[in-house]
């Protein structure tokens, strides 16, 4: 920013205002400070990189570890593919405005004020004549800002579903196959992409007006000053290498602040991606995972008292209702009742996913609320329907979220519940890969290795959520005698949810469940002589009413 002021230097020199010494100076300075400047310019640029991409990677993380915080009613709520979006796509956007934009903001922003302070004290009349004029320089391309930054938003959420298009479709990939609806899947991506084209076209208009009107106004200013600054020459107040000077300096003032008016509405962008961003990392889970406790001799003795529940942001009436009961260890008690009356629902309780909008859930007789997050997962057990693997080895799965564990305790447990025969028949054996979600292994071998990945904890609270469906006559017949002979029955308490009525009979109490509610309970037997619901069921299974309909299949007839 010197430069201008030896031009200066040397055009009096030229024009017989100053002497050769002031010549010579000017030279040698332009120079030294064009070296120096370089390698000033050399240092920024690399600790300017290295701080924001040391940034971006700490943002992302922070990101996606409050998204992770978030309860599990809030990946209901919003689409997969939206939030991986935002962690992704946003996070790149607004680093990028970051590293680039934001250095460049701070960068002519500093070289503004200095060259503006170089104008007032070569001409103040002059500074004052640019000052007037500009905020029109700024005014209108301030609001077309603003036009562009909220279409810049809604560029990023059409992009968002557009995602949104393409994670759905490629997780239900056999499902798109299978019907053959490739086109009008390709056809949904089109839609969602022309919606994007269309807003970035608009976008696109508004960023070039923002820059025309710049452009216009910035051209006026110069033939402005020219005129003006000619004027005060030929009256004496400045000399002709001043103005040389002055001018010099407000086109690097102009272009500081074209690039300001440039860049700002990038940065606005980036703000607008940000926006979302925030709101997820200053979001208050609403469960929270703020208890500590941790007792070492947690018996598993579950007590659930007159608890009621709706999903949030679902209407109707309540999914559970009113319902209390009790898991003792040492026992185990099996919950049955048709498809959608609530059953997983009472286990997501169980889990914290949720909490109750009444009643109250204890462990040992302290609310789950009370329990270090850790400590209640790893102690509550949980196998669910549709049980998820990770894309690693099973070993890995098996042992998942435990550190190190040696292969004979992997290999002991899954021997326990009957996974250890498919496995070792595998070509690669606990090396296998499960693939994507469990992918590239068959349903009952999923729901093997997940049974394995709960015992492997050895749980005070074990639930199976009809976790044994697939599971292949033998290895269902060693998970049962697992969880009704297995040694580790005494130190825990099982709920066993199943539509096999087979797998249930030999349950210390079974609990039948209709509409949300606790209907009857007791024993197989007390409960078929009461010949009340459970009984009804049964017969109407026997006489084929309603098929699988009602959830269960598999009767035992003989014993019945
Ligand atoms: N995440 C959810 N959001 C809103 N409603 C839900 C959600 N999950 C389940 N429901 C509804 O809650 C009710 C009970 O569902 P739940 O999954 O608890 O039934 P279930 O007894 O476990 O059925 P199944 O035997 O088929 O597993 C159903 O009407 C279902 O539509």
């Amino acid at each position: 920013m010197a430069i201008p002021y030896y031009t200066g230097h040397v055009t009096d020199w030229i024009t017989g205002e100053a002497d050769s010494s002031a010549f010579e100076r000017a030279l040698w300075m332009m120079s030294a400070l064009t070296v120096g400047s370089a390698l000033a310019e050399f240092l920024c640029d690399y600790l300017y990189n290295t701080t924001m991409n040391h940034f971006h990677t700490r943002f992302q993380s922070n990101v996606f570890r409050a998204v992770l915080r978030q309860e599990v009613g809030f990946f209901h709520a919003n689409k997969t593919g939206d939030i991986t979006s935002r962690v992704t796509t946003d996070t790149d956007t607004m680093s990028e405005a970051l590293s680039s934009d934001l250095s460049l903001l701070m960068w002519y922003l500093m070289r503004g004020v200095f060259l503006y302070a170089m104008m007032l004290w070569l001409s103040v009349p002059l500074t004052l004549f640019v000052t007037v004029a500009l905020p029109f320089i700024l005014l209108v391309p301030k609001l077309s800002g603003k036009f562009h930054k909220n279409l810049a938003l809604q560029v990023q959420e059409s992009l968002a579903k557009a995602n949104e298009v393409a994670t759905e479709t490629f997780q239900a990939i056999s499902t798109v196959r299978s019907f053959a609806n490739e086109d009008g899947a390709a056809r949904r991506y089109d839609q969602k992409l022309q919606e994007t084209y269309k807003l970035n076209k608009w976008e696109a208009v508004a960023y070039a007006a923002s820059m025309w009107t710049s452009d216009l106004s910035g051209l006026a200013l110069k033939v402005g000053i020219l005129y003006y600054g000619g004027r005060l020459v030929t009256l004496g107040s400045v000399s002709s290498g001043e103005l040389v000077t002055f001018v010099l300096y407000e086109m690097e003032f102009s272009t500081a602040v074209r690039v300001l008016l440039s860049v700002s509405p990038r940065v606005e962008k980036a703000v607008g991606s940000s926006e979302k961003l925030f709101e997820y990392i200053d979001r208050t889970p609403q469960i929270s995972s703020s208890g500590t406790l941790t007792p070492q001799d947690l018996q598993g003795h579950v007590l659930m008292r007159d608890v009621s529940f709706s999903y949030p942001d679902r209407e109707g009436p309540p999914v559970l209702k009113g319902v209390s009961l009790e898991l003792r260890p040492g026992t185990v008690t099996a919950l049955v009742g048709p498809s959608g009356s609530g059953k997983s629902t009472l286990v997501a309780l169980l889990e914290r996913f949720y909490e109750p909008q009444s009643g109250q859930v204890t462990l040992d007789g302290r609310e789950l609320s009370k329990y270090d997050h850790r400590f209640l997962h790893e102690k509550v057990a949980l196998v669910s329907q549709s049980p998820v693997l990770f894309a690693r080895s099973l070993h890995r799965n098996i042992a998942y979220g435990l550190g190190e564990k040696s292969q004979e305790e992997v290999a002991g447990v899954a021997r326990r519940v009957g996974a250890h025969r498919f496995i070792a028949r595998m070509s690669c054996g606990y090396d296998t890969d499960a693939g994507e979600t469990g992918g590239q292994i068959s349903g009952g071998q999923r729901q093997g290795v997940a049974i394995a990945r709960a015992l492997i904890r050895d749980p005070r609270v074990l639930i199976l959520d009809d976790a044994t469906s697939a599971l292949d006559m033998e290895s269902q017949q060693q998970v049962e005698k697992e969880i009704y002979e297995g040694e580790a029955r005494r130190r825990r308490s099982v709920l066993l949810i199943s539509h096999r009525l087979r797998s249930v009979e030999r349950a210390d109490r079974i609990l039948v469940m209709e509409d949300g509610e606790i209907q009857e309970e007791g024993t197989h037997l007390e409960l078929m002589e009461k010949k009340g619901v459970y009984w009804q069921l049964v017969q109407r299974q026997q006489n084929g009413a309603e098929g699988s309909n009602n959830g269960f299949v598999d009767v035992d007839r003989e014993h019945l």
